[in-house]
C-alpha cells in the first residue's frame, strides 16, 4: 500500500457568506517553490485530524484562529493531487482572532480579488492552478 502524504490547506477569505477576497502567501523554501504562492498550511502530522492540523498549521504560520467553511473537494480522497505521494485537502476559512502575518514558511501575504485578473496572474505553485480555479467558481466569480 502506498500512504499519501497528506498536506492541509486553508482558502483564508474575507468572509465565508459572500468571499470577496483570498490571502495568497508566498513561500520561502524550498527552492523550487520559494517565491511561489499557495495556500497556507502544511503536513498532517501521525495521529492528528486535517482540521485539528490546519487550525494548528494557520496558527503557527500566520498567528490567526479561523472558522472553517466548506471542503473545497478535490478529485481524490486525499484532495487535490500535488505530486506522486502528496496531496492537500483545502477548506475555505476565516479569521476570527489575529491578523495574518508572515511569521514562518513565508515572506509575504496578500489579499488577492477573487473576481479580478490578479488572481491566474499570480505564480501559484503550479499544482495550486486548478484548486484556485475550483476556488473561483465554488465563490461564483
Ligand atoms: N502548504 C502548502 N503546500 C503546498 C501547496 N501546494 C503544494 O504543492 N504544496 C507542497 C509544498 C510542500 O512540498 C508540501 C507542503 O509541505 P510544507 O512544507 O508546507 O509542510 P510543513 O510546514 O508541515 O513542512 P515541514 O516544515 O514539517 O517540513 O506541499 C500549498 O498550496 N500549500
Amino acid at each position: 500500500m502506498t500512504t499519501i502524504k497528506q498536506i492541509v490547506g486553508g482558502a483564508l477569505v474575507d468572509a465565508l457568506e459572500n468571499p470577496t477576497k483570498l490571502l495568497a502567501a508566498r513561500r520561502t523554501a524550498p527552492p523550487e517553490f520559494a517565491g511561489m504562492w499557495e495556500f497556507p498550511g502544511g503536513k498532517v502530522e501521525a495521529g492528528e485530524a486535517a482540521e485539528a492540523g490546519l487550525h494548528r498549521e494557520l496558527a503557527e504560520e500566520l498567528g490567526v484562529s479561523v472558522t472553517l467553511g466548506a471542503e473545497l473537494v478535490g478529485p481524490t480522497s486525499a484532495g487535490w493531487p500535488l505530486t506522486a505521494g502528496a496531496a492537500m485537502r483545502v477548506w475555505l476559512a476565516q479569521v476570527t482572532d489575529g491578523t495574518p502575518a508572515p511569521l514562518e514558511d513565508h515572506d509575504a501575504l496578500q489579499w488577492v480579488v477573487l473576481s479580478g485578473p490578479e488572481i491566474r496572474t499570480l505564480p501559484w505553485i503550479p499544482a495550486d492552478l486548478p484548486i484556485v480555479e475550483a476556488l473561483i467558481a465554488f465563490t461564483g466569480h
